[in-house]
């Protein structure tokens, strides 16, 4: 088993619930009411800056130049392309300028973005991989289950496709090979906190679904598949 699936495996049941949230599937139906779409953009603009900030660690503390590479590749898209959708959905959802800009975190934006600051701060390139891939992997899983048919709303649409679609796997694909590459070197105290980052990325990213329902915050995805 490769270092990266490892951490996945011992990330469950979270990672899981992650990749089949209900959310994702109302984003598949095409069902999610504006109101909740525009917090959870608004909110999950808030953690692109924060990711932003990130990458940026990551080209920082890289080891050689290939991999800046890589990773600046990245920052070209979320700058580009994902920066343009969130104006364009901000415009469609008559975001006002304040909740574009700085607006009130929920809690589980608030956690998010201070592991990745703390990780920005004082992680090693381990670290800040181990973020990065526990970000880009649940939302290529998540966005892998997509149906063919698009939904009709291109703020759900395009939502899908930025992270369904060969480039994004592809980067994927790349973060997973660095961690695992990076994880030969490491010992077993390095190991473990990576392990301990993953979990925690992971339980971050089951709240922010979570926090934009439609399963109320404290049930957590628990409760009885209601399908
Ligand atoms: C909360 C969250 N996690 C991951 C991604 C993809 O990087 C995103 N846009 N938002």
């Amino acid at each position: 088993m490769t270092f990266s699936e490892w951490l996945r495996e011992r990330s469950e049941p979270a990672w899981t619930k992650v990749v089949e949230h209900r959310f994702v599937d109302e984003l598949f139906a095409g069902c999610v009411p504006a109101e909740r779409m525009r917090s959870y953009l608004v909110q999950d603009y808030q953690f692109v800056d924060g990711f932003l900030a990130l990458l940026g660690a990551a080209v920082a503390r890289a080891d050689r130049y290939t991999s800046r590479l890589a990773v600046a590749g990245s920052i070209g898209v979320v700058t580009s392309e994902e920066n343009t959708y969130f104006q364009r959905a901000f415009d469609e959802l008559d975001v006002p300028e304040s909740d574009r800009t700085a607006p009130v975190l929920d809690p589980a934006t608030a956690e998010f973005r201070e592991l990745m600051a703390d990780t920005t701060d004082k992680g090693s390139y381990a670290d800040v991989l181990t973020v990065l891939l526990v970000a880009e992997w649940t939302y290529l899983d998540w966005a892998s289950r997509a149906p063919d048919s698009p939904p009709p709303n291109f703020v759900h649409a395009e939502w899908i496709a930025l992270h369904a679609n060969p480039e994004f796997r592809h980067w994927v694909d790349w973060l997973r090979a660095e961690v695992d590459r990076i994880g030969e070197g490491l010992d077993e105290r390095e190991r473990a906190r990576c392990l301990r980052l993953f979990q925690h990325a992971t339980r971050c990213e089951l709240d922010f679904f979570d926090a934009h329902g439609p399963v109320p915050p404290d049930v957590r995805g628990d409760g009885p598949d209601e399908g």
